[in-house]
This record gives structure tokens, sequence and C-alpha cells, in this order.
């Protein structure tokens, strides 16, 4: 399973504190993003062009931070230019060769200079249609070799020098990602949508961005309204370039990155969007995970199991987009009482598959890769193999009092038959409560009554205002049958296992939308 370790999160946040904190050219909040867009160029260009090897990103990565270090802690908050007219100011007339700065690195800034001055030439709208970018990607591995480079060889210890030195490096760093950002960023990249960005690069980092961005500021340091400034002076910054469609912006093209890319700028974009909606996400959402066999098939795998599994290394992504998203309830759907009817030599590998999954979710090194998760399972635990029970109820025991975000996993679960429990435990509940006869319990038994019986209620969540199904199945097939009487319905073509997270975001954008009159 992959997830990040608790190591590899810390490293991260430290550095991202270090950037934030110490570095006056990051004291903004927007030169963090860019940043951490420029982290991802970095990455990128290591995996798809090979030119930068893993030791030079390294190097980037440890010369920022003893950079972050070295500085004079008194010079916080220096202006950076954020507009391209104060980038020209800044390039023409306030950015001072120092003497001993070595040649080449001279040249290089040269070149980015001509670039500059051929896109103004050209107008910037031509410039970023043509293949320029290739030269961009060059010019960024030569910059990136000679930076690591300059800063992991520099061995002097001439302090003012030293200074000057990375001073001037960091400045470099700043020009380039101006240079980057103008050609790659999306214009409603946010605060989070860049973090995202950021660990994304790393794929054992994926899908973590709410969680590290509170681990970054803690939860009384985030900025009100951050997001929204940030967005601001992208904006600001993107006023000078020609509005383009996602899919036209420029992207390199390289076989694989150019859909990567384009998926995390539609993620960032879409989560944009969905901070500034004026609907709030749904306050429960249910989610009928379907479409893992066909999957299984449409891809040519081994066994019915590996489209389980795959859909099971899904399920935890979705746990996060969906935490990340804002939603605090998420009920999915994993088998049904129907699903009882496939034989055990498809049913005992799943049960298995289920335990280690849980098992694993619980002892793994980031239970249940969000903080706080409250796990519990709805439905006939007694269809459930014991060694599944045994592992889900510690599972719900350790998770007990957790309280942030509440997950529910329906095994054994039918609409119909939740009702029909419903419906009984509500005559039962009111013999007892009102010391009644059963006949007079069920003349008294209203709809409030059994809405208390469902599954929701019982333990203490609100009703499912919201239910998506995968794989363009178009019906409920009984889930949440009682509390789908007002819930919204999203319908999503991709098999379960395929799901994109611009997909899932763009529905829940979709669902904030919607006019709900509750049949006034
Ligand atoms: C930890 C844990 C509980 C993991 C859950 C794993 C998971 C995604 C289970 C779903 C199983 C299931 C019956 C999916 C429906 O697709 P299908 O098999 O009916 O596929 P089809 O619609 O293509 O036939």
């Amino acid at each position: 399973m992959i997830r990040s370790s608790s190591t590899e999160r810390q490293q991260v946040i430290k550095w991202l504190q270090k950037l934030h904190c110490n570095i006056p050219i990051f004291v903004f909040e927007t030169n963090v993003l860019v940043f951490a867009t420029f982290a991802y160029g970095l990455v990128k260009a290591h995996e798809h062009l090979g030119c930068v090897t893993a030791e030079e990103v390294d190097g980037i990565v440890k010369g920022v931070m003893s950079m972050a270090d070295k500085l004079d802690p008194n010079d916080v908050g220096r202006k950076v230019p954020n507009t391209i007219a104060e980038i020209e100011d800044y390039l023409g007339n306030r950015l001072p060769m120092d003497t001993d700065v070595p040649i080449r690195l001279h040249r290089i800034g040269a070149e980015l200079c001509n670039l500059r001055a051929e896109a103004k030439k050209q107008g910037y709208s031509k410039f970023l249609r043509q293949p320029i970018i290739t030269i961009k990607w060059i010019l960024l591995r030569k910059f990136v070799r000679h930076l690591s480079e300059d800063v992991l060889t520099y061995h002097s210890t001439d302090k003012g020098f030293i200074q000057r030195f990375l001073w001037w490096n960091i400045r470099k760093i700043h020009w380039f990602l101006s240079y980057f950002h103008y050609s790659v960023c999306p214009s409603e990249l946010t605060f989070d949508g860049a973090l995202e960005i950021l660990v994304a690069g790393n794929p054992r980092m994926a899908n973590v961005p709410i969680d590290l961005y509170r681990e970054i500021f803690g939860n009384e340091k985030i900025p009100i309204g951050l997001p929204g400034q940030a967005i601001r002076r992208f904006a600001d910054m993107e006023a000078h370039l020609p509005r383009m469609d996602i899919d036209q912006r420029p992207m390199p093209s390289i076989p694989g990155f150019r859909e990567d890319a384009v998926e995390l700028v539609k993620c960032s974009y879409y989560r944009g969007k969905l901070l500034r909606s004026p609907g709030h996400p749904p306050r429960h959402l249910g989610i009928i995970m379907d479409g893992n066999r066909r999957y299984s098939k449409r891809r040519g795998l081994d066994s019915v199991l590996a489209g389980h599994q795959v859909g099971a290394q899904k399920l935890l992504q979705v746990m996060s987009w969906a935490f990340s998203a804002g939603i605090q309830n998420l009920t999915v759907w994993a088998l049904s009482d129907d699903n009882l009817k496939r034989g055990p030599q498809e049913l005992n590998p799943l049960f298995s598959m289920m335990a280690d999954y849980i098992r694993e979710m619980l002892m793994g090194d980031a239970p249940f890769l969000i903080p706080e998760v409250r796990f519990r399972v709805i439905g006939d635990r007694s269809i459930l193999p014991d060694h599944l029970n045994d592992i889900i109820t510690k599972a719900e025991t350790a998770t007990a009092n957790n309280t942030r975000f509440n997950f529910q996993i329906a095994l054994g679960y039918g609409g119909r038959s939740e009702v029909t429990r419903a419906a009984k435990l509500a005559v039962q509940a009111k013999m007892e409560q009102e010391c009644l006869s059963i006949d007079e319990a069920v003349a008294k038994v209203t709809e409030a009554d059994i809405t208390r019986q469902t599954y929701s209620a019982q333990l203490g969540l609100p009703q499912i205002d919201a239910i998506l199904r995968t794989s363009g199945e178009n019906r409920l097939s009984g889930f949440a049958l009682w509390e789908s009487h007002h819930a919204e319905f999203a319908i999503v073509q991709e098999n379960w296992p395929a799901m994109k997270q611009s997909t899932f975001l763009k529905s829940l954008l979709d669902l904030s939308k919607r006019n709900r009159r509750f049949g006034a």
C-alpha cells in the first residue's frame, strides 16, 4: 500500500515551515505557492526527462534549507515582485549582479532574460503557444544543475561571501520561478492545491494536503482568507497573460506528463471553485463504489480480487479527498446483502482483503491517513467471517473517541433490510418508552420514529444528503433507501477504481450548486 511515512511528512513540513518563516523571499504566501509549483517541476523534470538527477533535486532542497539557516532574520519582509511589471523592474533595475557570481550562472540569467525579451517582442500570447516551453525545460535543467552544483560544492568559511552568494541564488530561484509560474500555473491555483502539487510530486506523499497545511500553520494560525488573497495575487499575475482554457495551457509534450499535470491543474481549479462556492459540501456523503469487476476485466487484471484491491486503495484516497474537501461524514457501500449470492470463491478473498486493509488502516504508519477518523461498520455483521468482525471491532474501539471525520463502511447492507429493521426498532422503542401494547405502538409510530432508527441516526450522524455512484449506473439499488428521500444524486462514469480526484471534486461542486427545495 502506498502511503507517506511520518518521517517524509515531517521532512516536508519542516522544509515548508522554514521556507515560509525564515526566508524573506518567501514571506508572501504566493511565493510558497510558486515554490511548490517549482518543486513539482523539478520532480517532474527528473521523472520524465531523466536529465535532472535525484541528487540534483535534493541539492536544491538542501541548498534552500541551508540558505534558510544562514539568512539574516532581520531581513524578513522584503517586497518581492509579483506582477510582470514588477518583475521587469526587479530584473532591470533592482537585481544587481554580484561581482563574484560564477560566470555560467550569469550566462543562464542572460538566457532567461532573452526569453523574457523574446516573449515581450512576440507578445505573450503567441510566445506561450509555441514549443518554446522545450527551451525552458532545457534551461531548467541547466539551472538546476548549476545551482545544485554550486550549493553543494561550495565550502568557503567566509560568511559574508556565503551570504551574498546564497542570496544571489535565492534571487535566481525567484527569477526562474516567475517564468515557470507564468508558463504553467493555473489561474485558480489555491494554497491547498499548490501544496498538493508539491506533495504529489512524491507519489508516497499524495493526498495529504489539508492535513499537511494544518500541521504547517497550526489550526489557529491559518490566516483567514489566505486562499482568497492567494487567488487575488494569482489573478493579478494572470491578468498579464492571455486567457486560455486549462486544456490549451502550454505543457511540454512528454507522454504522461500532460495528463498528469492537467489532472493536478483541474483538481486545483475545482478546489478553488469549491472554496468560493456559496453552497456547502454534503453534510453526509454516501458512495456506491461500483465497477470493480468491470475495471479488472477492462484492464486485463489477473483476477476479480485485483480489481477489488485497486478499489480498496481508491477508498483510502477518496477518504482523504473527501476530508480535504470539507466533508465530515462519509459512508461507503462495500458489500450489499445481494452480493452474498456471489460464491465463496469471490467473497472469501474479498473478506480477507477487507480485513487486511482495515488492519493496515488501523496499524499503519499514518493510521487512516487522516487524523481522528472514527471508523464504524453498518449492515448485517452476522454474515461476516469472525476474523473480519474481530478487526472491525478493534478498529471501532480504537477510534471511538475520534470526532473529526466519521467514516462508515456498509457491509452486508441492504436498503430494504435497513428500513425493515428501523421499523421494527421504532415499534419496539415506542412500546418500551410509552408502555404501549404492540397495536397501540404500531398505530402511534411516526416517520420521525423510523428515521431515529436508521443507521445514520443511531450513530449520531446527519442523514445522508448526497449519493455518488460510480461506473455510470443510474440507480440506487436500495442504498440509503430511507435517507435518499431528499438526497442529491451524482453519477460518475468512471469505474470506482479508476475515479479521478478531479471527477470527484467536480461532482462535489455540482452537488453544492443544486437548488434544494425539499418538496416546497
Ligand atoms: C477496506 C474495505 C472495506 C475495502 C473495500 C473494497 C471495495 C472497494 C469493495 C467494493 C466491493 C464491491 C462489491 C464493489 C462493487 O463492484 P462490483 O464487484 O460489483 O463490480 P461490477 O459492478 O463491475 O460487477
